[in-house]
């Protein structure tokens, strides 16, 4: 996969180097590169943005560096010989950010991420760029940040820990909460470790005795006590059908 993100703020982004983003970078299974949006000004300021039309807060991302840093981000791309870019645009008025979307973007070959800043980009960039390829307009989340640059950060790792070869266990993500099919859709129970005893606490005895159906259950139950508490909405979607099969399996 390949991933462009044009942003003011590259700095922003260094943690695209790190962790399960960098290793799957480091193993060929992803090609990040972070433009910087300013060198595609031509003014004293590196001015991007201006007032907004018909007036109101804040201020508008410009078309002009928009325009000429897309422009030359996917000639670059075809050049490299990747193709079929989609573009994604971090924004509080886009399409919830969900697994399945996640899903839907790591089989896609190439990433173009524009996180704006100020109140967005002028809605002409994303309907000029719409007219080429695929538009997804996504938020991570009920909440307003000052940008997108950490919804990228967000995305990228969704989108990475699915890609081939990357996840240590292939299956693991399989498991996700959220991955469809996966538990019913339960979030995920509590983990332990060693030691068997931590400061007068001990590991649940089911975890202990390599009963391996009974711990299934024993996680399951768990996992649906605690979607229960902190999802009871995913509770109603869960499909009934599905549970009572675990079940039988169990
Ligand atoms: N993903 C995601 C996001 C974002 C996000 C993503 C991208 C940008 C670019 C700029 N901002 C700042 C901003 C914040 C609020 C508004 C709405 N206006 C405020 C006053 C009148 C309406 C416009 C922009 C962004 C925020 N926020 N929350 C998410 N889940």
């Amino acid at each position: 996969m390949r991933a462009d993100v044009i942003t003011i703020f590259p700095e922003y982004l260094e943690p695209l180097n790190v962790s399960l983003v960098g290793k799957a970078r480091a193993r060929g299974r992803l090609d990040v590169d972070v433009h910087d949006l300013r060198e595609w000004t031509y003014d004293r300021h590196n001015t991007v943005d201006d007032t907004p039309y018909g007036g109101g807060p804040g201020m508008v991302m410009k078309t002009g560096p928009w325009g000429d840093a897309l422009d030359e981000a996917i000639a670059d791309g075809y050049e490299a010989g990747a193709h079929r870019p989609v573009l994604v645009v971090p924004t509080p008025s886009g399409r919830p950010f969900t697994q399945e979307l996640a899903v839907e973007l790591s089989e896609r070959p190439w990433l173009l991420f524009a996180p704006a800043r100020y109140e967005g980009i002028d809605r002409r960039v994303v309907d000029e760029y719409a007219t080429r390829m695929p538009v997804y307009e996504v938020s991570i989340g009920d909440y307003v940040l000052a940008g997108g640059e950490a919804a990228v950060l967000v995305i990228m790792e969704a989108v990475a820990r699915l890609l081939p070869g990357v996840l240590g266990n292939a299956e693991s993500h399989r498991d996700d909460s959220f991955a469809p099919g996966a538990m019913a859709d339960l979030l995920e129970g509590p983990v332990y470790t060693k030691p068997p005893e931590w400061r007068g606490r001990a590991i649940p005895d089911i975890l202990l005795s390599g009963h391996h159906s009974k711990i299934a259950r024993w996680r399951r139950d768990e996992a649906f006590r605690r979607t229960a508490l902190n999802r009871p909405d995913m509770i109603e979607r869960c499909d009934a059908a599905a549970f009572d099969k675990k079940d039988r399996e169990m």
